[in-house]
């Protein structure tokens, strides 16, 4: 941290302090979002970030805080807006590094610019509006044309008891380093994290309509009646209103009941991945019944999320529909410039890849005629299936393992904010559940390739013999996790028309989310590329087979699965 932020106002007028708004934008802002996990435009060319409004959201008895809405605008595509709250603080005790803006001289307090989530007394004032159900008017039309109009709205869900609204509560924020921020709030010490009743997610990019992961856990739990979520105890929203009457009210954070887990079913399947590890450099094969079991049960589990998302409603945002002309351009479009946009960033770095991960690169970029013709066949192919809202980002990480007095295991479902490189309108779009299907097979073939090609144990055995087990290992907890799914359907269903369609829908969703994944492991971990990569190659083998003379050519009628 270098930079200094001076101002001859106070830390109270700061909503009309353009000065000091002209510092932090042209000297502080950029550099630390750049810092923060949260910021997605770091791989972009970005021209510039501004404070395009700030609301005010009184302490108790202390400094105010300011809640700026930030637009980060870059060289190409859309301008995206981020949420940062802001306090000034004499002490950092509490304030980690990463939290850091600035240090800053006010008219009357000399001190640091902090993300205010790391300050006790935000996090209080949050959580007491939410209790109170109340909202913070805001004063509007400041001179800097910054501070916002409108209200900052609190609503409290069903999920908060009085007992617990009226309770002063202690807070810590989760350290996590996710998407969005973590605050959780409970009776218990940090040091005995049993008592925490709530988790306040407080969402960093911003859209101009309701989060979708609000709806999502409102139907979900009104009108599907599904109980393997964390229930809802209430959000926070931006209600704005401007010379031309109200608009679309911005979400900018949800609670939920604190789920008490153990880990999630990625750290899960990772210590049942152990037992087969151990076993293998001894040539055995060895899978333990009980997590056939605990996958079957997640099968279970995500029929039961697909069923109350088909639950019969009259709001036409969860309606189920047909694979209309619309849904498929919308597809195939999607799925186009994703293939675009992958193969040039794997040209662009694939000299950073390692061997293995440049052999399954030229198998992916050989491919590309076929499965552009794959996608395109997508836009008339003939589909009887319906569509309803997903999860959309559905993978082990999303499932909490948890447990009761009784030592009976089971799981909860967590954050369905959607596809986080996905527009708002994007991420609102119904798919075939076979989508979030899809999401957790993949994330089970991710799951063995990451603990079996990058552990100590492995080191010594050929990379062609490990592909071998690790792909048996796969395939059985594939099947396990499928028959669960679809056996939890009981009888036909009118989501899936049949078995040839599933087997076709589940290679266009397993190739989309494997396309996807690879963009985010050039991003984020090099090293994990050829995981993706190895995905995509398996789905072009399938893809293969249906060819004219490709060695199954039935296999579309060919089920794997019976519904
Ligand atoms: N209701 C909950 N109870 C307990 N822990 C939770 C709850 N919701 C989320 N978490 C924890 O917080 C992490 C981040 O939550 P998530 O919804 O995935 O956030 P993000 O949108 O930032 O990815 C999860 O991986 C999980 O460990
Ligand atoms: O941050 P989110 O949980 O919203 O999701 C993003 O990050 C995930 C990685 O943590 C990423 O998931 C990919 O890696 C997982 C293992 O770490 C694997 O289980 C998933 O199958 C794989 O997609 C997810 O794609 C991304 O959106």
């Amino acid at each position: 941290m270098l930079s200094f932020l001076t101002s001859t106002q106070p830390w109270s007028t700061f909503l009309d302090d353009t000065d000091a708004h002209q510092q932090l934008t042209e000297t502080i802002l950029l550099p630390y979002v750049n810092t923060c996990r949260w910021f997605a435009g770091k791989a972009r060319q970005q021209t510039g970030i501004h404070i395009s409004a700030m609301l005010a959201l009184p302490g108790t008895g202390q400094q105010p805080f300011y809640l700026l809405i930030l637009d980060a605008h870059y060289a190409d595509g859309e301008p995206e807006q981020y949420l940062l709250p802001l306090a000034l603080v004499a002490d950092l005790t509490d304030v980690p590094d990463k939290g850091v803006l600035t240090e800053a001289r006010f008219s009357d307090m000399p001190g640091t610019l902090v993300d205010a989530i790391y300050v006790a007394g935000f996090r209080d004032a949050l959580f007491k509006h939410i209790a109170a159900n109340d909202s913070v008017t805001q004063p509007g039309n400041s001179a800097s044309g910054s501070s916002a109009s409108g209200t900052l709205a609190f609503q409290r869900g069903r999920g908060l008891i009085d007992a617990e609204a009226g309770a002063t509560l202690t807070s810590r924020v989760l350290p996590v380093d996710s998407s969005n921020s973590a605050l959780v709030f409970g009776y218990a010490l940090p040091s005995q994290p049993s008592g925490e009743l709530f988790f306040l997610k407080l969402y960093r990019k911003l859209f101009e309509q309701t989060n979708p992961e609000v709806e999502m856990v409102a139907f979900l739990t009104e009108t599907g009646g599904f109980g393997a979520i964390p229930a809802y105890a209430g959000r926070f929203t931006w209600q704005r209103t401007n010379a031309a009457g109200p608009q679309p009210d911005i979400t900018l954070g949800m609670m939920q009941r604190m789920v008490p887990n153990d880990k999630d079913s990625w750290a899960m399947t990772g210590d049942y991945l152990n037992d087969f590890l151990y076993a293998v450099p001894n040539r055995l094969f060895a899978v333990k019944e009980d997590v056939f079991e605990k996958v079957a049960l997640l099968g279970q589990r995500t029929a039961e999320m697909h069923l109350a998302l088909y639950a019969k409603t009259d709001d036409p945002a969860f309606q189920s529909e047909p694979f209309t002309d619309e849904y498929r351009r919308f597809l195939t479009g999607r799925f186009t410039d994703l293939l675009d946009r992958r193969y040039d960033l794997l040209v662009n770095n694939y000299s950073r890849l390692d061997a293995q991960a440049q052999r399954l690169a030229w198998v992916f970029m050989e491919a590309k005629e076929m499965i552009d013709d794959f996608v395109a066949d997508f836009q008339t192919r003939w589909l009887g299936s319906c569509r309803i809202r997903v999860h959309g980002d559905y993978h082990l990480g999303q499932v909490l393992a948890v447990g009761d007095h009784t030592g009976h295991r089971d799981y909860v479902i967590i954050d369905f904010e959607g596809e986080p490189e996905s527009t708002i309108t994007d991420r609102k779009i119904k798919h075939s559940p076979l989508k979030d299907v899809a999401g957790m097979i993949r994330s089970y073939h991710y799951a063995v390739s990451a603990k079996l090609f990058n552990s100590v144990e492995t080191e010594g055995i050929d990379p062609e013999k490990l592909q071998i087990v690790s792909d048996r290992w796969y395939k059985l907890i594939r099947d396990t996790y499928l028959d669960a799914y679809l056996g939890t359907f009981g009888s036909p269903h009118p989501m899936f028309y049949d078995n040839g369609e599933i087997n076709y829908l589940l290679l266009i969703y397993l190739l989309e989310k494997a396309v996807y994944e690879l963009g985010y492991e050039i991003s984020y971990r090099p090293t994990w590329v050829k995981i993706p990569l190895k995905g995509i190659v398996d789905v072009i083998r399938e893809i293969e087979k249906l060819q004219p003379g490709g060695h199954h050519r039935q296999m579309a009628s060919a089920p794997l699965h019976l519904v």
